[in-house]
């Protein structure tokens, strides 16, 4: 069933769950509002997206929706926001998308333990039909109240909240470590001799079948690798090379890093 819904903080999340969620009908253009500091962003979203917006907390908006969504960042005033929507008297579910800060600091600020949340850590790749948002849930909000639209965005997995932090460094900044893979493989193309078209073309041809290899098969890397590597032959030629490096260890210090910056930027905010 189509939600209505109230967003604070339109951005480049906010925005990317919006057209995810109506082009998917969970939400619709007459019932959804958008509010946002900046005047060039609401002014964008009215046009785009044939959707109300404002600049200011609208109480009859927040009255009017089934869902709060919370978009701003962990630096932004979201404690402010919250406090706003506790003394409005609505109890509508939030939804917030805000790295780092936990539910407990949501209802803290919105002054009521017993105020439904979800804290969501939404996937980037919602145009594409892949990545997983992971969301958990207080005692006082309900699964069946927010499940229709998070899936409307991508797929979801309820996790504890105490696994969201880890969640946000490794799944959500995910497609960054991918990109940079991308980019590293593809330059090698090019300094190998290829065009950077056939090189783009290339990689990006074997990240997705090597991605399929490993979901159709189920296989672990290493037998795949024994396949694709001769003896005396030229992929393991690569791998030495691979394992003399650091390449493991800056993949895995990348994600650590990113998990430990979710975790600072709620105790910053
Ligand atoms: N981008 C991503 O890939 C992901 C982001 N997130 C989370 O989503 C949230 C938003 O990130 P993102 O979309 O990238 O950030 P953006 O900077 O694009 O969006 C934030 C928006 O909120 C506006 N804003 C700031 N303060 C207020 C306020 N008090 N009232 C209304 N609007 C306000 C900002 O305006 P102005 O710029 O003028 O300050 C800006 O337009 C963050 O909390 C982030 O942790 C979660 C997962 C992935
Ligand atoms: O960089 C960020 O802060 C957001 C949260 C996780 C991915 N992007």
């Amino acid at each position: 069933m189509t939600k209505s819904l109230y967003a604070i903080g339109g951005g480049q999340m906010v925005e990317a769950i919006i057209r995810a969620s109506l082009k998917n009908q969970a939400t619709s253009p007459e019932t959804t509002h958008v509010v946002d500091i900046s005047p060039d962003r609401v002014r964008y979203l009215a046009d785009t997206y044939h959707i109300s917006t404002s600049r200011e907390f609208q109480t009859q908006a927040l009255k009017d929706s089934d869902l709060i969504l919370l978009g701003v960042r962990p630096q932004d005033d979201w404690a402010g926001i919250s406090k706003q929507i506790g003394a409005s008297g609505q109890k509508k579910t939030i939804i917030s998308i805000v790295a780092g800060v936990t539910i407990e600091q949501l209802t803290d600020a919105i002054g009521d333990e017993d105020y439904p949340v979800v804290r969501i850590i939404p996937n980037t790749l919602t145009d594409t039909g892949f990545g997983v948002s992971g969301v958990a849930l207080n005692a006082s909000a309900r699964q069946e109240d927010v499940d229709e639209f998070l899936k409307s965005f991508g797929k979801v997995d309820y996790i504890p909240e105490k696994q969201i932090d880890i969640y946000t460094g490794y799944a959500i900044a995910g497609p960054n470590y991918i990109y940079n893979f991308y980019l590293a493989l593809t330059n090698a193309g090019v300094l190998g001799g290829l065009s950077r078209k056939q090189a783009n073309e290339i990689a990006l041809e074997n990240l997705q079948g090597a991605a399929k290899m490993l979901e159709i098969t189920g296989k672990h890397p290493y037998e795949l690798l024994d396949i694709n590597n001769s003896a005396g032959g030229v992929g393991i030629a690569a791998q030495h090379e691979l394992d003399a490096s650091d390449f493991a260890a800056g993949v895995q210090n990348a994600v650590l890093a990113a998990i430990k910056r979710t975790t600072e930027l709620g105790k910053e905010s």
